[in-house]
């Protein structure tokens, strides 16, 4: 059942809330068929004269209609309550799930299929609680309280009652199966949509400097077509299902009146003023039955979109070890013949076997594809080797405890993302302890100073979403700041200086010199400052090591170093 998937993507204690949601909207449509039952001894009493009795009997419906409202208040915000804890226990657990999955899962379309569940999907298992299940319940326990109700004055008119709930049951099941494949469709077609539109955003300076915004759109166009007819056929699947829940619920009725009426003339209908009560039930009984079509797409729409948070969370995570290894006291960096591929069949490195000694520099060179931004990655263990170990100190990296390798660690990466905030807040997250002295020494070094002092609010000036409001330098050396401030053991920088000008670019290079010895640092370069400021250089061509040594002497052995060397100074 939907709610013991639900529970177990919750904490115990949220978890708890369900049987106390299901008990106060069970309690409440015991309550309302008991009100509603009651109308029969009130009829009878009053049809026959018996007043006081009446009275009495009218004041048990009033208690009983009070004690359902007070039911129904408690089980409508026991159900808010649960739509909250639905809220925030899916989110962290797909959160926690997403830190611990490796890089290689976020494709585009990944992300695109996230980004739906996250929003709309999430928004979907709210309604479930918040909404649907309420008239669920009350379907489910108030006619089988008013057939028993009925069952006590003629058993006949009872048992015809009851016989409408399979068939009820079955057209619920009908349009489950309708709906589920119309929304498979519809998740398809958005998750597709979403992946077009980010495209088409993303690409709008290409588009537009080529001319061809109108063919960029014409990709756009199509997926949102596709979703127009997805959303229409989901549309349309959901009416016949209604519309035979709302015909059966009206041929029931309507055959219940005609076998009170066949009672009535064959004269085995009872009392006069009882068989007016039981009409008056017999109206009632199905009343309820009809609004679980309604909520019926909703709940089965929440199921998908739980299905879909099911198999997010089902991805494999990289596995974290069950007793992590002791902080290695060295930070010498070992990659012991390493194969690793994104994707089953694609290598991307090739038996990488090397070790980089403690606090030398260590530059990776090759041409693009050729694995380098791939090996920082294996070392910040964003992905597991598919064969061999990358070791630090000689511990390997899978048997530490996630959080005690990212403190062994300082990266800037190639693509430079910044969160919301200001430069502080951002530089800040390396170290929040750090203190203004320690800012002003990183913001020195990675030449921030400079961009402080011109910027709007210095240190509070805001980075915009994603860090959009600055220039692909400014970000860069926001980046290198926040990296400093860490003063980690290992520094991993890919292509650090990218997108700096010729001066800030020097200015770093020399920044490199001056930590040369002093940490363990591994830097992707396309730069010949930043290959001939290491220790050692390793070229990668196609996944596999193919020249390994200092500058200098790879330089004088002519090979694929110095025909690097040569193509970039024209020689
Ligand atoms: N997340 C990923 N999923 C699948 N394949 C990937 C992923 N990241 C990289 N690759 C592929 O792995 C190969 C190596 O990529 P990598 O980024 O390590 O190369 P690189 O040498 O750093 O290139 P560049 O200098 O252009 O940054 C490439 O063929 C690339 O397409």
């Amino acid at each position: 059942m939907i709610l013991a998937r639900l529970s177990r993507l919750m904490a115990a204690q949220d978890a708890r809330r369900i049987p106390a949601f299901l008990t106060a909207a069970a309690v409440a449509g015991v309550l309302q068929g008991l009100a509603l039952a009651l109308v029969v001894p009130v009829l009878d009493a009053l049809l026959t004269g018996a007043h006081t009795r009446a009275i009495l009997w009218c004041a048990a419906m009033l208690a009983a209609t009070l004690a359902s409202w007070a039911a129904s208040h408690a089980a409508a915000l026991a159900g808010f309550e649960l739509a909250l804890a639905v809220l925030r226990n899916v989110r962290r657990q797909i959160g926690d799930h997403l830190a611990a999955l490796p890089l290689g899962w976020f494709t585009p379309l990944h992300t695109a299929r996230l980004s739906v569940t996250i929003s709309q999907g999430v928004m979907q298992l709210l309604a479930l609680p918040a909404h649907q299940l309420l008239p669920l319940v009350r379907a489910a326990v108030v006619p089988p309280v008013l057939v028993l109700a009925i069952a006590l004055f003629d058993i006949r008119l009872a048992l015809a009652a009851a016989a409408t709930f399979p068939l009820l049951a079955l057209v619920y099941w009908w349009g489950g199966r309708l709906g589920q494949a119309a929304d498979r469709a519809v998740h398809h077609a958005a998750e597709e949509a979403g992946q077009r539109v980010m495209e088409y955003a993303q690409a709008q300076s290409v588009l537009r400097a080529f001319g061809v915004t109108q063919r960029g759109h014409a990709a756009l166009k199509d997926a949102l077509t596709d979703l127009a007819h997805a959303s229409r056929r989901q549309i349309w699947m959901v009416l016949p299902p209604l519309v035979a829940n709302s015909w059966l619920v009206q041929l029931g009725f309507l055959g219940l009146m005609a076998l009170t009426a066949l009672m009535v003339l064959g004269g085995s209908a009872g009392d006069a003023p009882v068989l007016i009560a039981l009409l008056v039930l017999v109206n009632r009984v199905l009343e309820p039955l009809g609004d679980v079509a309604a909520a019926s797409a909703g709940i089965r729409m929440a199921s998908g979109e739980l299905a879909h948070v099911e198999g997010i969370l089902a991805e494999p995570p990289l596995p974290a070890p069950s007793r992590p290894a002791a902080l290695p006291a060295r930070h010498d960096i070992r990659f012991e013949a390493v194969r690793f591929a994104y994707a089953p069949g694609t290598p991307v490195l090739d038996d990488l076997d090397v070790t980089l000694a403690e606090n030398t520099t260590t530059a990776l060179v090759g041409a693009s594809g050729a694995g380098k931004s791939t090996v920082l990655h294996l070392l910040a263990r964003f992905c597991d080797v598919s064969a061999g170990a990358v070791r630090i100190g000689g511990t390997d990296v899978r048997d530490l405890d996630p959080a005690a390798l990212a403190g062994l660690i300082a990266p800037v990466f190639q693509t430079t993302h910044l969160f919301s905030g200001t430069i502080r807040d951002n530089v800040l997250m390396a170290r929040p302890e750090a203190d203004a002295a320690a800012l002003a020494h990183v913001a020195r070094l990675a030449r921030l100073d400079e961009m402080l002092a011109r910027l709007p609010g210095g240190w509070a000036c805001e980075v915009g979403e994603g860090g959009h409001g600055l220039s692909g330098g400014e970000r860069q050396r926001v980046c290198i700041a926040r990296a400093l401030l860490k003063d980690a053991p290992i520094l991993l920088l890919d292509e650090p200086t990218s997108a700096l000008d010729a001066e800030n670019r020097q200015a770093l290079t020399r920044l490199l010199a001056t930590l040369r010895g002093r940490r363990t640092i591994v830097v992707v370069a396309h730069q010949f400052e930043w290959m001939s400021a290491a220790d050692r250089v390793l070229v990668l061509e196609g996944g596999r090591l193919v020249e390994d040594g200092a500058p200098a002497a790879l330089l004088a052995r002519g090979g694929r170093y110095a025909a690097l060397h040569r193509a970039a100074h024209g020689g």
